[in-house]
């Protein structure tokens, strides 16, 4: 007779005592399933030859190179690039994340003629999450001309000038009267988040308008809601935000990247849903006036708004719903974009200055023959000590580490030899390691010496036109050695390059020319004598945070003095 019972008993006892070998043998299967899983990646790497597919040879590139503790600090991913050469492969889901850095060890790896310079990066990969392909190119084409508008520099500079003013210069004060050291670092976080916010959505810059009282407590409102909003964290469906989160751990500055839909998901936890819908209602007040009464902002929110207005087709003389989204969108972009590098760059700046008495020196001798009131973008573009040292703290500070990620299509990152990655390679260029280059920027490529850029000129790599860049790119891949000019790309290169790096450039300036002729910044208490090259040589002091640009972990404390 057939006992089920006894059955079902015999069968709870088996597995009671042989509880540990099944798990052992689950997990010895789930080990040779991932070993196989891993070699079929590896044997799927399908690199392209002379349009035919092969596989790539096995030496080309070194796997799971990286660890995930250099994506977040500096000092190990100096290390770890140095260590392990150019092309450093990191699994992440089914495609490898790949890391560019040194251009000598590609050499060896993968041909003798590549060079990790700004033009190579021109190639046509698209972001992973973001907007990609042509919609991605057209916004990116438009701003790079909205900002070409020196009035706009000019309303940034405005803003700039007033928060100064208004908070920055109290501050420095209250600093000097207590006899403290200061953080700069928080500093500059509030200023730039406050006077991104201000510019972008075209509000006044000073609050003079008939109904100042109301204007300024909006103002006020704003730029709370923004500070509260500088800080990310997504709200997403529980399965997208597992994956979001695993990426984010393994990517930096995923988390900026927009997802399809992103403004709601950006509703914040932490009670930030107040502050996100005080945005929101500045976005949806800017539609109403200009519906209403034909009113159109200031700042980059008009700029934008009228070059979409150009665009439309004959006859249509406002937009769609859909594309007042994507101007929203686009402003809650640049928001992001602008703020974080420019409160990563504007404290170190000063930093480095306080370390480096000489250097102060000599840019506050310059200064000095500035009688102006006011500091302006022109003023800035002639005062040379200032241009080579911002130039100088960007290459061995860059606010970006790496680049973005973003996905190359089929066949479309080419390497030296006729070489193509494969399609759906994930690639960050390690921009740190990059801009310490010795064929480039000589043996002491990580010394702090602003006087290399002497005489040099920068120019944005959003000037090059496609038709150029496919030239030079086919021209770089010829060149045996990188030059110090095509290798200096702090902004990055090619269709994600930062639009805003002449503005950017600009304002900085701007602020640190602002501060200097006001007051002496010197090493903090405790630091006397550290001389900025040791500062910035093994970037033990920096850390970039998951998802953040690169900061000083202690803050930037510096003492402040006042000029006579
Ligand atoms: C020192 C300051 C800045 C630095 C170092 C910087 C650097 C960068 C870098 C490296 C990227 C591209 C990353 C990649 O290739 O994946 C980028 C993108 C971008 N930047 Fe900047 N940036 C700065 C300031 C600004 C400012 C002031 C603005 C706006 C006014 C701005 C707007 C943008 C935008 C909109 C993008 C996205 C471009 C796209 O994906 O098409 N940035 N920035």
């Amino acid at each position: 007779m057939f006992d089920i019972a006894s059955l079902v008993t015999k069968g709870v006892t088996y597995v009671k005592t042989n509880l540990l070998a099944l798990v052992l043998m689950g997990g010895i299967v789930l080990f040779i399933w991932w070993k196989q899983l891993i070699a079929g990646q590896a044997d799927s790497i399908v690199c392209v030859k002379d349009d035919k597919k092969t596989p790539a040879p096995a030496q080309q590139v070194t796997l799971a190179a990286l660890t995930r503790r250099a994506l977040v600090s500096p000092s190990v991913l100096l290390k770890e690039a140095a260590s392990l050469g150019t092309y450093h492969v990191k699994w992440l889901f089914a495609a490898p994340l790949v890391v560019a850095s040194d251009p000598n060890t590609v050499n060896v790896v993968l041909s003798d003629k590549f060079i990790a310079n700004r033009v190579v990066v021109n190639h046509t990969a698209k972001g992973v999450m973001a907007t990609n392909g042509e919609t991605h190119a057209k916004q990116h084409s438009l701003l790079v001309s909205i900002f070409q508008d020196p009035s706009l520099t000019a309303s940034l500079i405005d803003h700039l000038h007033a928060r100064l003013a208004s908070e920055t210069f109290p501050e420095f004060n209250e600093a000097i009267a207590q006899k403290d050291t200061l953080d700069l670092c928080p500093v500059f976080e509030e200023l730039w988040v406050d006077v991104i916010s201000l510019w972008v959505l075209g509000l006044d810059a000073t609050g003079t308008v008939a109904n100042a009282k109301e204007e300024i407590e909006r103002r006020e409102k704003v730029v709370e809601a923004r500070r509260c909003l500088a800080n990310l964290t997504f709200v997403l469906p529980t399965g997208i935000a597992w994956y979001f989160d695993i990426i984010r751990n393994y990517v930096q500055y995923s988390e900026y990247l927009m997802l399809p839909g992103s403004r709601d998901y950006l509703v914040r936890r932490n009670g930030k849903t107040k502050a996100r819908n005080i945005i929101n209602f500045e976005y949806g007040t800017m539609a109403k006036e200009f519906r209403e009464s034909g009113k159109k902002r200031g700042g980059l929110a008009g700029k934008l708004l009228d070059a979409k207005l150009a665009a439309l087709p004959e006859g249509q003389t406002d937009l769609s719903d859909a594309e007042w989204e994507d101007l929203f969108e686009q402003l809650e972009a640049v928001q992001t974009a602008a703020q974080s590098p420019l409160y990563s760059l504007t404290p170190h700046i000063l930093y480095l200055l306080a370390h480096s008495p000489t250097h102060q020196k000599q840019i506050y001798q310059e200064l000095s023959k500035v009688t102006a009131k006011q500091i302006t973008k022109t003023h800035v573009q002639s005062l040379p000590s200032l241009t080579s040292f911002t130039l100088e703290t960007l290459r061995l500070l860059p606010p970006f580490v790496t680049t973005y990620n973003r996905v190359s299509p089929e066949n479309a990152y080419r390497l030296p030899g006729q070489w193509m990655l494969p399609k759906s390679t994930h690639i960050v260029v390690d921009l740190l390691s990059t801009l310490r280059n010795t064929t480039a920027f000589g043996e002491g490529a990580s010394a702090f010496q602003p006087e290399r850029f002497n005489g040099r000129k920068y120019t944005p790599t959003t000037a090059e036109t496609p038709a150029e860049t496919s030239h030079r790119v086919k021209d770089a891949l010829k060149l045996s050695a990188p030059v110090f000019e095509t290798t200096y790309y702090p902004f990055s290169a090619g269709p994600f390059a930062c639009p805003g790096q002449q503005i950017a450039l600009d304002v900085v300036k701007v602020c640190v020319a602002e501060i200097v002729r006001r007051y002496e910044v010197v090493a903090g208490k405790g630091r006397e004598g550290v001389d900025v090259g040791a500062v910035v040589k093994g970037m033990e002091e920096f850390g970039s945070e998951q998802g953040g640009v690169l900061r000083h972990l202690e803050g930037c404390p510096v003492l402040i003095k006042k000029r006579k």
